[in-house]
């Protein structure tokens, strides 16, 4: 899937966040003010809870979402996800901090107005389903358009359109027992997409499925978003998930949000080791892309520029005896070998034309190692990255880089 967003936690900054959190805070217990204070005076969660007897659930959390993202928050049980996840809807109340909805803060709402954005807006999706028992798949669907007020014959249309859309068709009538559990999942999902909102809470939506159906309602998910282009917010404490669903993932670890990035990004620049822990099993070769490996200011041989002559004074102040070859605007030739240069030069050739190898494999930025797997050769061959809309080079990956990722030894 493509990925979207860069940079640690930025966003797009020219469009105004779908969802913006700044200082989110919620404490659980009676004397919450006085938790507040103290966690401002810079105590830890353990001596607040030995003062007050409050739990800190959230601490300071700050981030962005952006429309159209699929954002992951992750962390282990315990570290806060669901509470988090309810305060955006403020099915919880958060202590402190702000909750921007398309720039409308959400923690100055009304009872009235906040029933508006739940109904409309922001829909949730929970673990447990959260279905009626006796009502049909058809009438669970249609549940929260009955609570607005709508007609019968208009939430039916409207539920039934949903019903395709989730792959439930031909289930309508039946009861949510005669379901199994990815099914019921899916009336939950189609519940939530009723009401059409622009933002769907997804709180572990998957975890109580058995493994085989979990990956292929991920699947159905993704599908559907390349469709839906709806912005979601997806808890799981599983991190292949959250690396398989998210354009970005939160790290939560204790309350605290500790990173905000790509999964690239986070394997590749964990921000600590708590983070690294987590990563360590990780299949790196499926995520890291060539970007993230490239050496992005590689000695180049220019062609017409760079005769014999100047190509081997580059290989002789680099100690390389290969270079990438390239047009003065920067267009990928192939790779010139010191061995052949010498030649041409030998001849007296005034270009390294004959030189060229122009039969090499390239990578674009987003190929994964994996995908470069076949360009490991004996040789100490580089890859070229090209840009793929006009062929330029973008950067060199060593061979040694190349190996130390896919086998994580160094080469012999
Ligand atoms: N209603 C509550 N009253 C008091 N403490 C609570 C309440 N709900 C959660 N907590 C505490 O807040 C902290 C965060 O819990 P939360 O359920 O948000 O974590 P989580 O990451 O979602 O974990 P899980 O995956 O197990 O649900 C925990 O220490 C938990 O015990």
């Amino acid at each position: 899937m493509e990925k979207r967003f860069t940079g640690s936690g930025q966003l797009n900054t020219l469009q105004m966040p779908k969802l913006q959190i700044d200082n989110l805070t919620l404490i659980f217990g009676r004397e919450r003010q006085t938790a507040l204070q103290l966690l401002r005076e810079g105590k830890s969660k353990a001596d607040i809870l030995d003062a007050t007897g409050c739990t800190v659930a959230v601490k300071n959390a700050s981030f962005q979402v952006e429309k159209g993202e699929f954002f992951v928050i992750m962390g282990l049980s315990g570290s806060g996800k669901s509470s988090l996840l309810r305060c955006l809807n403020r099915l919880i109340e958060p202590t402190a901090g702000d909750i921007l909805l398309n720039g409308t803060n959400i923690t100055a709402l009304n009872e009235a107005a906040l029933q508006q954005t739940r109904r409309k807006e922001i829909s949730m999706v929970f673990q447990k389903f959260g279905l009626l028992p006796h009502r049909t798949v058809l009438e669970n669907i249609a549940f929260g358009l009955e609570l607005q007020g709508m007609a019968p014959r208009e939430r039916n249309a409207k539920a039934t359109e949903v019903v395709e859309l989730v792959g439930l068709k031909g289930y309508e009538q039946m009861l949510p027992s005669e379901l199994s559990g990815g099914m019921q999942q899916r009336v939950g999902l189609a519940r939530a997409l009723a009401n059409d909102p622009e933002v769907l809470l997804m709180d572990e939506a998957f975890s109580a499925l058995d493994p085989l159906i979990r990956t292929q309602m991920q699947d159905e998910l993704l599908d559907l978003q390349e469709k839906m282009h709806k912005t979601i917010i997806f808890i799981t404490h599983d991190l292949d998930e959250a690396i398989r669903l998210g354009d970005r993932i939160a790290i939560m670890k204790d309350g605290e949000v500790i990173q905000v990035g790509t999964p690239e990004e986070i394997l590749t620049a964990p921000a600590n080791d708590y983070v690294s822990s987590f990563v360590e099993k990780v299949d790196r070769k499926t995520i890291i892309t060539a970007s993230s490996m490239m050496d992005t200011k590689p000695t180049m041989a220019v062609f017409r520029k760079d005769g014999p002559e100047g190509s081997l004074r580059k290989m002789r102040a680099t100690g390389l005896d290969i270079l990438p070859a390239v047009t003065v605007d920067k267009h990928f030739l192939g790779f010139v070998y010191l061995r052949e240069v010498l030649e041409v030069k030998k001849r007296g050739e005034p270009t390294i034309e004959a030189a060229i190898h122009r039969d090499v494999p390239v990578a674009y930025p987003d190929t994964t190692v994996e995908q470069m797997l076949p360009f490991i050769a004996e040789t100490d061959k580089p890859v070229a990255v090209v840009d793929p809309k006009n062929n330029k080079l973008l950067g060199l990956i060593s061979q040694t880089s190349l190996i130390i990722e896919t086998t994580g030894n160094q080469p012999v």
